[in-house]
């Protein structure tokens, strides 16, 4: 294990058929640093945060949380780590300040410091409002800010957090962005789930995308996004129809198609720009639309996984877009 790894992976195998599970992951997670495990569904990220977080045995394979073997020691780990995930075990019919006070009561603290914890993280969380009423009456945000909290109760120095802010509105996610962040920069280590890449991007230092359970591509998000070039170019012609004609026109550059759009990776110089532009101008197809921009952690995904995009638009936080070729997924992921 690295000197600094909060988390240590090696070979991780959970076979549950021949071709469902995990098999071999390895991955670090550096001390008060956040990594973001990212994949299509069914991948195998919540297969490894169970194993992780000691409620499933894995088949073979180390995992060290905080330098303890959690295979052997598992109530070491338990007592170091925090879960937050959508199934957590709040009762409904219980008020948000008396769910944290009965965890916190789990967590053997005696009832007056129960009570004093249950309130520092209802202010944390911006809950204090809501505390007396019966968590059956939040809103998503706010239960999901409450899942969180309640992981928080053993001051975990290493997270767990598995699709934090799924179904959550853009304002509700920026104030558990913040509260993750305030986390991290205390010093706790996170280990990530989410389907928002947009998420893994603000939040996550490091990157690990698996797929079939095993992984494909890991890096920064910077360094995952310069290996798929230097620019995305979104070429939307006047019409669907013309799509597949302007594919075959620019058969020279890396060229990946959508129902509505081509998306162009291209290099940082502008004469890579001017080369394509000249291209499309060659092919007389009249373009309604188009746009120069970054990568994204969305292009990596679709470039890494092969997978399809479900429409087309150029948005990064929803991942939609074009068809990717397997050549670029390998070249990535290499
Ligand atoms: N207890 C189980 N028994 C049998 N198969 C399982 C079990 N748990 C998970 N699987 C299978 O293992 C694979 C990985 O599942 P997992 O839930 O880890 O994926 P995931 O990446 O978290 O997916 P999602 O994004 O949909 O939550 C899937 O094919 C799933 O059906």
């Amino acid at each position: 294990m690295a000197e600094s790894a909060a988390i240590a992976v090696r070979d991780l195998t959970k076979a549950y058929t021949a071709t469902t599970g995990l098999f071999g992951v390895s991955l670090d997670v550096s001390l008060g640093s956040v990594m973001a495990l990212l994949g299509p569904n069914g991948a195998g990220k919540t297969t490894v945060v169970r194993i992780l977080s000691t409620l499933v045995r894995p088949d073979a394979g180390s995992v060290a949380i905080g330098g303890v073997d959690a295979l052997s020691r598992p109530d070491a780990v338990q007592a170091m780590i925090g879960v937050a995930n959508q199934s957590a075990a709040v009762d409904e019919k219980l008020t948000g300040r008396a769910n944290l006070a009965m965890f916190a009561r789990l967590h053997r603290l005696p009832r007056t410091q129960a009570r004093v914890r249950a309130a520092e993280l209802l202010e944390l969380f911006d809950l204090t409002e809501a505390a007396g009423k019966p968590v059956k009456s939040y809103s998503g945000g706010m239960r999901r800010k409450l899942d969180l909290a309640v992981s928080l109760i053993g001051h975990p120095s290493i997270l767990f957090l598995d699709e934090p802010t799924t179904g959550l509105d853009p304002a509700s996610r920026l104030a558990l962005w913040e509260v993750i962040d305030g986390l991290v920069a205390d010093g706790t280590t996170v280990l990530l789930t989410t389907q928002y890449l947009d998420e893994a991007d603000a939040l996550a230092r490091d990157v690990t995308f698996i797929d079939d359970g095993r992984v494909i591509a890991r890096g920064t998000p910077a360094e995952l996004k310069s290996r798929i070039g230097g620019r995305q170019v979104d070429l939307t012609p006047a019409s669907p129809d013309l799509v597949a004609p302007l594919a075959r026109q620019l058969a020279g550059f890396e060229v990946t198609s959508g129902d509505r759009a081509l998306h162009v990776s291209i290099g940082d110089d502008v004469a890579d720009l001017r080369r394509l532009l000249t291209a499309v101008d060659v092919s007389g197809i009249a373009l309604a639309d188009y746009s120069v921009r970054t990568p994204t952690l969305d292009d990596v995904y679709f470039h890494v996984t092969g997978h399809e995009r479900p429409a087309d638009t150029t948005d990064s936080s929803d991942g939609s877009g074009a068809a990717t070729s397997e050549a670029a997924a390998k070249e990535v992921a290499a």
